[in-house]
């Protein structure tokens, strides 16, 4: 049974207008054997905001990410809810109800993804100058040659990759370069949004530490929200302005994370917080690599 009070639903729980409702999203996979992957989800991402969603593998996590973003593939089916975009410009977008056309905008632009493994859908035979473009040419036709260039030399500057890297093909490059590639084309666009689902999963702990201080500090410069996915729940206890916790397809605690941390109301969560060796004990010695016990309180 879910735990979650209406107020912590609310991004406004974190004092932020939100940029995204999600309200009882349920996705089935209509197999032989129908499995509702995912089970009356609802919650709310603030401007800004970091939203870690953390369970165990199977829980629906990627299922819930790919709903929203409308990426599901059949047998899946959204057969219940709504998603809701608020959009900087004060529109409001139903997103279950764009046509593809739409939706192809909409992607990239305003909401954008990042998945695990993500760098191998770099193209091998193509530049990582002329993968960029490509994808500015087709979302800012109005952009010049020289301003397309311009800005893909600032997003790879912004991951910490050294534009010189523009004229490179993938193979030139480490697994821990790549992924940065591809959270800069996911940056590429401004989107207020952005989706990453284990984006640093497949890369060793020093680069996937480097890659996460990085995103944390661009969302601090840039504004843009992020629902962050993981099973590890001490990376996002480091990372997380609030985090959601699912199990068996529900969101079964929502809160603030620094409030998971200490008091976790659902007993999965406190079995979550104790199958990590690093958040038994004296809770905390790991954040952020202090000694104090509250995640949200140190830099
Ligand atoms: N194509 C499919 N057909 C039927 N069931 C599926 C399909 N894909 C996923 N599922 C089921 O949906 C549930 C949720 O899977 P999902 O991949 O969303 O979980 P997850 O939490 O993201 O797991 P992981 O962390 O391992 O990626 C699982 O029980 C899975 O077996």
């Amino acid at each position: 049974m879910s735990t979650i009070s209406p107020e912590r639903l609310e991004a406004g729980a974190t004092g932020k207008p939100p940029v995204l409702s999600v309200r009882g999203l349920s996705v089935v996979y209509e197999s032989q054997n129908p499995v509702t992957a995912v089970k009356n989800a609802s919650f709310e991402l603030g401007r800004g905001e970091i939203l870690g969603l953390a369970g165990e593998s199977g829980c629906g996590k990627t299922t819930l990410a790919y709903a929203i973003n409308r990426l599901h593939q059949p047998p899946a089916r959204i057969s219940s809810g709504q998603v809701l975009f608020h959009d900087s410009s004060g529109q409001e977008l139903d997103l279950l109800g764009l046509g593809e056309s739409q939706l192809r905008d909409f992607r990239w632009q305003k909401l954008s993804m990042v998945f695990q493994g993500a760098m191998n859908a770099l193209n091998p035979v193509r530049s990582i100058g002329a993968q960029l473009d490509d994808t500015l040419r087709a979302h800012a036709p109005g952009m010049t040659r020289a301003a397309r260039r311009e800005r893909s030399a600032q997003v790879l500057t912004r991951v910490g990759v050294d534009p010189g890297r523009l004229r490179s093909f993938p193979h030139e490059l480490s697994g821990g370069m790549r992924q940065r590639v591809m959270i800069a084309m996911a940056m590429l666009l401004e989107p207020q949004v952005m989706i990453m689902d284990e984006p640093t999963t497949a890369l060793d702990v020093v680069v996937q530490r480097d890659i996460l201080r990085e995103i944390v500090r661009l969302r601090e410069e840039l504004d843009f929200a992020v629902i962050f996915i993981t099973h590890d729940l001490p990376l996002l206890l480091e990372i997380s302005d609030r985090i959601a916790v699912m199990l068996r397809g529900e969101i079964v605690e929502l809160d603030q994370a620094a409030t998971l941390y200490r008091q976790a109301a659902h007993p999965y969560t406190r079995k979550l917080l104790a199958s990590f060796p690093s958040l038994r004990g004296d809770r905390g010695a790991f954040v952020r690599g202090g000694t104090a016990d509250d995640p949200q309180e140190q830099s």
